[in-house]
């Protein structure tokens, strides 16, 4: 569904990815693991449209892929950033109206009021400011918005960063019937039970490159290569 072949990106004069290659299949989780720093935001960024990427190619559903981001995110890629990008200082309903205007319409399989099906908390705060949610209300509300776009893969930057342990199963638990439905996703994580939990696909990156491919099964059961990949 989305393959990255041979991609060197990076930062202005800093290179970061080293000849990235991995692939993501239709209706499977693909996590990409490592350490701080190995590349792994990057990547997605790169994916994303944000990073030039400086030679390689990547292609989405067997063509190359488009060059902004909002081109990408038409073609059926939503993007969830570490960052989470709400809209502070726009209620919750303003910031899920946004992403259904721009993305959805007639016959779109994410409705509002499906969305809030999924996150009945989010319908609790609806005319909360984006800045008054705590960090799990602004996770939930991030791969809301994500959701009313209407993507056919979804991409999540560390989902459970700095959240408490309650909130990271209610979000796994989250992703896990997004999955059930047959929803593709790319999955960055440190969190590395969550992470093998969730996923099917397993690639583990260090320096830019990946180092480790197998299926999330095979990396739960190789403590040599958690712990030479991942200090697990
Ligand atoms: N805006 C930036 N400008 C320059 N270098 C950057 C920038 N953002 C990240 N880097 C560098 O790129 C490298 C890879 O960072 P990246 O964020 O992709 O790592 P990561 O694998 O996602 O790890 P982390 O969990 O720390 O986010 C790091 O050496 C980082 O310092």
């Amino acid at each position: 569904m989305l393959e990255l072949n041979a991609i060197n990106s990076g930062y202005g004069e800093t290179q970061v990815l080293y000849g990235m290659s991995l692939c993501a299949q239709q209706g499977r989780v693909l996590a990409v693991l490592g350490r701080n720093g190995a590349g792994k935001s990057t990547t997605l960024k790169t994916i994303m449209g944000l990073l030039p990427t400086r030679s390689g190619e990547i292609r989405f559903e067997g063509k190359p892929i488009a060059k902004r981001s909002f081109d990408i995110a038409k073609a059926g890629i939503a993007y969830v950033p570490e960052t989470r990008d709400i809209f502070p200082s726009l209620s919750v309903r303003e910031n899920l109206e946004i992403a259904a205007k721009r993305f959805g319409g007639d016959g779109a399989d994410w409705t509002f009021e499906r969305v809030l099906d999924l996150f009945p908390r989010l319908g609790e705060r609806l005319d909360n400011g984006g800045a008054q949610l705590s960090g799990g209300e602004q996770q939930m509300l991030a791969i809301a918005r994500a959701l009313l776009m209407n993507p056919r893969l979804l991409i999540l930057d560390e989902p459970t960063e700095g959240l408490a342990p309650i909130i990271v199963k209610l979000i796994h638990d989250k992703l896990q019937e997004l999955k059930a439905e047959g929803l593709s996703m790319v999955l960055v994580e440190q969190n590395f039970g969550f992470a093998t939990s969730l996923a099917d696909d397993v690639v583990v990156v260090s320096k830019g490159q990946v180092v480790w491919t197998g299926s999330a099964q095979d990396i739960r059961a190789d403590e040599e290569a958690q712990h030479k990949w991942l200090g697990v």
